[in-house]
């Protein structure tokens, strides 16, 4: 009989999850996950129950991927408005199984994953959408997501110039301090990507924060919040205007509310909207 299932906690997972193998690591996946049915991984797309009565939602991602011989389920819920201070909007646990027999092998810590892994799937689309040059990045949101991009992004890309607005500035100013090198803050969003090269929108909002008329034409967006079919965070004439590209086809025309509630075009700037991508643990 097995012993118990290994813990790895969120120390533990910040630790060893770094982006210079993170990145990599999810390249390969979106690539295997791209190919179908050769790719050799199984990831249907996630059930979400909504938990109407506290505005939240808990979401079950389970994968698995034969070139890796990995089995796993994430599970995560994410609230629209947080309880209290201490307790993050997304909270996320990944279980992981001996594929052979199905006995469970690890609880590990879902939350940095999710950070992390959201941000390095932008960053690889960036790495081959972005515009060259491409000098100044922009960040809508000052929370997780906006932090784990600011880390990603500094780390893999050169920018000349970050910029960072939140609805609330204070959480933007906050940001600012917590993370390395020099970040300008914003007083309003369109402040914020007036000729931006790169920028990523990482909001919980239900409503447009980017529109199209204030992006510079073949401007990369990295378009992560709405990630329910009645957010947005992109106007109907950005995303009318865009090339657009997803992760994954027919999460994101399930779950992506810019994608949903607005239909899609092509022109200059590209978009690229994700979806969950279950990371693959070694
Ligand atoms: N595409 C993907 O794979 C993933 C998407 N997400 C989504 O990304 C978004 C950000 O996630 P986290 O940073 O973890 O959340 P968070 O709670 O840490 O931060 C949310 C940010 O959105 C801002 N915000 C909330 N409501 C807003 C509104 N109405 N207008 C403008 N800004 C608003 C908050 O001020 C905060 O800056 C969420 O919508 C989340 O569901 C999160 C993980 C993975
Ligand atoms: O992939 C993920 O874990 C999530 N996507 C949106 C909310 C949480």
């Amino acid at each position: 009989m097995s012993g118990p299932p290994a813990f790895l906690g969120a120390d533990v997972v910040e630790k060893y999850l770094g982006y210079s193998t993170l990145i990599p690591s999810l390249e390969k996946a979106l690539v295997n996950y791209s190919r179908g049915k050769e790719g050799g991984i199984v990831q249907p797309i996630r059930t979400i129950v909504p938990v109407a009565k506290y505005r939240g939602f808990l979401g079950v991602m389970p994968a698995y991927s034969a070139v890796d011989d990995a089995l796993t389920t994430k599970v995560v819920t994410f609230y629209e408005t947080k309880t209290s201070s201490d307790i993050p909007s997304h909270q996320a646990t990944v279980l992981l199984f001996e594929p052979s027999n199905g006995t469970l092998k690890a609880v590990i810590d879902g939350k940095v994953i999710t950070d992390k892994r959201t941000a390095a799937v932008s960053a690889i689309a960036t790495k081959l959408l972005k515009p060259s040059p491409a000098e100044v990045l922009c960040i809508l949101g000052s929370g997780a997501q906006a932090h784990s991009h600011y880390e990603a992004f500094t780390q893999q890309f050169s920018f000349k110039e970050v910029r960072i607005w939140s609805r609330t500035r204070e959480n933007a100013e906050k940001l600012a301090k917590a993370v390395e090198g020099n970040v300008r803050v914003c007083s309003t969003a369109r402040e914020a990507v007036t000729d931006a090269d790169v920028i990523i929108t990482a909001t919980m909002s239900t409503e447009p924060v980017l529109c199209g008329d204030w992006v510079k034409p073949g401007a990369h967006i990295n378009a992560l919040g709405a990630c329910r079919p009645d957010w947005r965070e992109l106007d109907d004439d950005l995303m009318k205007t865009c090339v657009l590209y997803v992760d994954t086809r027919e999460a994101s025309q399930k779950e992506s509310g810019d994608i949903v509630q607005s239909g899609v075009g092509s022109m200059f700037c590209a978009v690229l909207i994700h979806t969950p991508v279950i990371i693959v643990l070694r």
